[in-house]
């Protein structure tokens, strides 16, 4: 990756919607340290007529609209003249390969991304075929827009580019870069309610709190997402911490 910028160009209906990951926190500060640039087009800027369409019936009839090629084609077009050549015109929708934490780093490597957020009922599918290069989904639910999915993958991204998290240490051992779920966290107070912190997270030991850690990261996994856990190869050290675990759950 080394410094070069990741610049991706939405195409939507509602650009104003991304100020949310443009304006604040991580994804912010990224663009503001110039790790990161988000820049949007707006397919009804590509309108000819006078009320502006950018959908249409759907033909063999059923309910809802569908978005026309020709506006969605343009802003496209734009984008791709607007971003470093080579970009990869992405679609979000329920119909896309499933996004983890390991196509995100896929999606991290690239120099320029293009992302489709849809509207309606959908993108009439000639545009897809001739313009989009990979279809994305965040997740078996359907959304009024592709706008939130495109600034999850946004989100996800831009955590993984170098510089944009100080200790970029948390992106590695971020447990889910391992295929784990995370491990409890907690802070002061000490007590809260009648509820204490762990004491090996008091104890200053810190190899025992990294193994604490991985043990209770396992422990949850194995507990609540197994299929996680089969997609895992455990080592040594992790077999013995979930096997303890484990032990320690009929105590
Ligand atoms: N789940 C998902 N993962 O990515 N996107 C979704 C999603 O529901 N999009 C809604 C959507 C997508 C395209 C159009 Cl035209 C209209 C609405």
């Amino acid at each position: 990756m080394g410094d070069s910028v990741v610049e991706i160009s939405v195409i939507s209906l509602f650009p104003e919607m991304f100020a949310a990951v443009r304006d604040y926190g991580v994804t912010g500060r990224a663009v503001q340290n110039g790790l990161l640039s988000i820049t949007c087009c707006n397919p009804r800027d590509f309108t000819t007529d006078r009320h502006q369409t950018v959908d249409d019936r759907p033909y063999g009839g059923g309910p809802g609209m569908v978005m026309k090629t020709e506006p969605l084609q343009q802003a496209i077009a734009l984008a791709k003249a607007s971003v470093a050549p080579g970009a990869t015109v992405i679609y979000l929708s329920p119909q896309g390969r499933p996004l983890t934490q390991a196509g995100l780093a896929e999606l991290a490597a690239k120099p320029s991304l293009i992302l489709l957020a849809g509207r309606y009922e959908g993108v009439d599918e000639r545009l897809i075929d001739s313009e989009v290069d990979e279809e994305w989904s965040i997740g078996d639910y359907v959304l009024s827009g592709g706008e939130l999915a495109a600034m999850v993958m946004i989100d996800g991204l831009s955590r993984l580019l170098p510089g944009v998290l100080g200790h970029h240490l948390s992106a590695e051992q971020d447990s889910f870069a391992e295929g784990l779920l995370d491990c409890p966290h907690y802070t002061r107070p000490e007590h809260y309610r009648d509820m204490a912190v762990p004491d090996v997270l008091l104890s200053g030991n810190h190899e025992a709190i990294r193994r604490w850690r991985l043990k209770q990261s396992l422990g949850r996994t194995w507990l609540r997402r197994r299929d996680l856990l089969e997609k895992v190869e455990l080592g040594d050290e992790q077999n013995k911490l979930l096997a303890e675990f484990i032990r320690e759950l009929d105590d």
